[in-house]
C-alpha cells in the first residue's frame, strides 16, 4: 500500500484519513483495522501502553512499512507528512539556516535568502528568537526538536508526526516545546504527537487517540475525557497509583559504603567524587553528552575510568541497565527469557551444577508479568518487541541478578506510565532491602520519584552542587 493523495472532493479540512489499517508481524497482530482522520488544526496526542500499536502506525505513516490492508490518504500525498523521530535527524556542526535547507532543492546558495526563509519557517512554529546563524549544537535539545518541526513544514508537509520527542526532556522544556507545538497547530499545521507523558500535553492538544492492543481505544475531543479515565485507557487497567513520586524516601545516609568514586574522569565529565551506600539512592544528571552514563558505567565496572578510582565494597555483586538498549543492551535476536536471565544464571545453579530450569522459567516469567511485558511470551524474540517492552526485560535482567549495587542508566526510557510507576516501585524495594543505587538520568521523573541526593553535571562534567529532594525544584531548563 503507498500513501494516496486526498481525493479533490474530500472535505476542505481534513488532512489525513486512515482507514481499516492492518499489520501483522509473524504471529502478533500489530494494528488490527486502524481508523482515524485528521484536520487541519488539530494537535492529536497519539497515546498508548507499550506494544500498544504506536510506532508502527507512525512508522507506515512514514512509508517504513507498508500495511498489510487498509487505506491511507494525505492532503498533498507523501510530502504533505512529515515524521520527527527522536534523533531529530539535525546535523549539530551546522548553522540552523543550513540545516533547514539541507537537501531542498535550490538553485543558487544564497545564504541571506536562506537566513530570511529560516526565519520566516521558525516563525511559523512560534520561534522568534532563535538565530538562524546558530550553530545547531548551540541550541537547547527543546529548541533543536522545535528546528526539526520547522524543517519538516518548510519542507512543505502540513502534518508533522513527533514520535517521542520529548521523552528526557525537563518538564519545563517539554512544556516550552509543546507551547510551540500549540502555536504550529494555529498557524494552520495538523500535528500529531506520540507521548507516554500526558501531562506534557493536557491544555494544549486538542484530541487524544489511544491505541490498545492495535485497535483505536479512544478517539475523543480534549474537553470530553477526564485526565484519570486518559490514564486508566493508556495503562489498559493496570495501576498507576502507587507509589507516588518521591514516596518511601528513607534517610538511610548511615547505611555501609557499597561504592565509591574518587576524582573520576569519565567519558568527557570528571573529576567525580561520589558514593553510594546501602539503601539509598544516589542520582547524578545532567545534560546529554556531559558524561554521566560514562560516570555510571565506570561504578559498573563495564568502563575503566580514564583518571580517578573506583572502590567496590567486597563480595558486591553489580548490575547495570545501559542508556542505550539498542547498542548496550538487548541481545535482540535472542528470547525475552534469554535476556532477562542472562548474567544471572549462578542464581539458579544447583548444587550439582545444572541449571534449574523450572525455577529460571518460573522467575523470567514473574519478571515480565510484573512489568506486564507485551507480548507475554518469554520464547518472544526480543527484536520483535516494541520499545517500551525492550526496555522493560533489560530492567529485568538487573534485578534478577539480586544486585547490591544497582546502576540505571535512562531507565524508564520509552515506558508507559504504568510500567515507569512499577519500575520506581521495584527500585525502590531493591533500596529497601539494602542494594545500594546508583541513578543517571536525564528525565526529572526519574529524579523526582526516587533520588535520595542528586549531583547535577555541568556541560563541562563536573558536578555544580548535591541537590537534596526538597531542592529539586531548582533544577530548571538547564537540563537540557
Ligand atoms: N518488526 C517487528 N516484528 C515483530 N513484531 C513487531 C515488530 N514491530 C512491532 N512488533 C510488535 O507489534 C506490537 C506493536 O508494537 P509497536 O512498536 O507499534 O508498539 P508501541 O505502541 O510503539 O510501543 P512502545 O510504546 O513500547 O514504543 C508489539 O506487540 C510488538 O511486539
Amino acid at each position: 500500500m503507498v500513501i494516496a493523495t486526498l481525493a479533490p472532493d474530500a472535505p476542505g479540512d481534513l488532512m489525513i484519513d486512515i482507514v481499516d489499517v492492518r499489520k501483522r508481524f509473524g504471529a502478533t497482530q500489530a494494528l488490527r483495522g486502524v481508523t482515524c482522520s485528521f484536520s487541519r488544526g488539530e494537535f492529536v496526542a497519539l497515546l498508548g501502553s507499550n506494544g500498544a500499536g504506536k510506532s508502527t502506525l507512525v512508522k507506515i505513516l512514514d512509508g517504513v512499512y507498508p500495511a498489510d490492508a487498509g487505506t491511507i490518504a494525505v492532503r498533498g500525498g507523501r510530502a504533505g507528512l512529515g515524521v520527527v523521530h527522536q534523533d531529530l535527524g539535525l546535523v549539530d556542526g551546522m548553522t540552523v539556516a543550513e540545516n533547514l535547507c539541507l537537501g531542498a532543492p535550490r538553485r543558487l546558495v544564497n545564504p541571506r535568502a536562506e537566513a530570511r526563509l529560516t526565519t520566516e519557517a521558525l516563525r511559523a512554529v512560534g520561534l522568534t528568537s532563535i538565530d538562524p546563524y546558530a550553530l545547531v549544537s548551540t541550541l537547547s535539545l527543546g529548541q533543536r526538536a522545535m528546528v526539526a518541526v520547522a524543517k519538516t513544514l518548510h519542507r512543505g508537509a502540513d502534518t508533522v508526526v513527533i514520535d517521542e520527542v520529548t521523552a528526557g526532556l525537563h518538564p519545563h522544556e517539554a512544556r516550552w516545546v509543546v507551547e510551540r507545538l500549540r502555536v504550529a497547530a494555529e498557524f494552520g499545521a495538523t500535528v500529531l504527537m506520540v507521548t507516554h507523558k500526558l501531562d506534557e500535553v493536557v491544555g494544549a492538544a486538542t484530541r487524544y487517540v489511544v491505541l490498545s492492543d492495535g485497535e483505536v481505544a479512544l478517539d475523543e475531543d480534549a474537553g470530553g475525557i477526564a485526565r484519570a479515565d486518559l490514564v486508566a485507557m493508556m495503562s489498559r487497567g493496570r495501576s498507576v497509583s502507587a507509589p507516588a513520586p518521591g514516596a518511601g524516601r528513607v534517610d538511610a545516609s548511615g547505611g555501609g559504603i557499597v561504592c565509591e568514586l574518587k576524582g573520576v574522569h569519565a567519558g568527557g565529565a570528571g573529576p567525580i567524587d561520589l558514593t553510594v551506600t546501602e539503601g539509598r539512592i544516589t542520582a547524578i544528571t545532567g545534560p546529554l553528552g556531559s558524561g554521566l552514563h560514562e560516570v555510571a558505567y565506570a561504578a559498573a565496572g563495564l568502563l575503566t575510568p580514564d583518571a580517578g578510582t573506583v572502590r567496590v565494597a567486597s563480595d558486591v555483586r553489580r548490575a547495570c541497565v545501559p542508556a542505550h538498549r539498542e547498542s548496550e543492551g538487548v541481545f535482540a535476536e535472542h528470547t525475552v527469557q534469554f535476556n532477562v536471565a542472562v548474567g544471572g544464571w549462578s542464581r539458579w545453579r544447583g548444587r550439582t551444577g545444572l541449571l534449574r530450569v523450572r525455577q529460571m522459567r518460573r522467575d523470567c516469567d514473574d519478571a515480565v508479568a510484573a512489568l506486564a511485558v507485551v507480548p507475554h511470551r518469554l520464547d518472544a524474540t526480543v527484536s520483535d518487541l516494541s520499545g517500551g517492552n525492550q526496555q522493560k526485560t533489560l530492567f529485568a535482567r538487573a534485578l534478577m541478578r539480586r544486585p547490591r549495587l544497582l546502576v540505571l542508566c535512562e531507565p524508564t526510557r520509552g515506558v508507559d506510565v504504568a510500567t515507569r510507576r512499577e519500575i520506581y516501585a521495584q527500585v525502590r524495594r531493591m533500596a529497601d532491602s539494602g542494594t545500594g543505587v546508583l541513578m543517571a538520568s536525564t528525565d526529572y521523573e526519574d529524579i523526582a520519584a526516587l533520588a535520595d541526593t542528586t549531583g547535577v553535571l555541568t556541560a563541562d562534567g563536573t558536578v555544580s552542587e548535591w541537590l537534596t529532594p526538597d531542592r529539586l525544584p531548582e533544577l530548571t531548563t538547564e537540563l537540557a
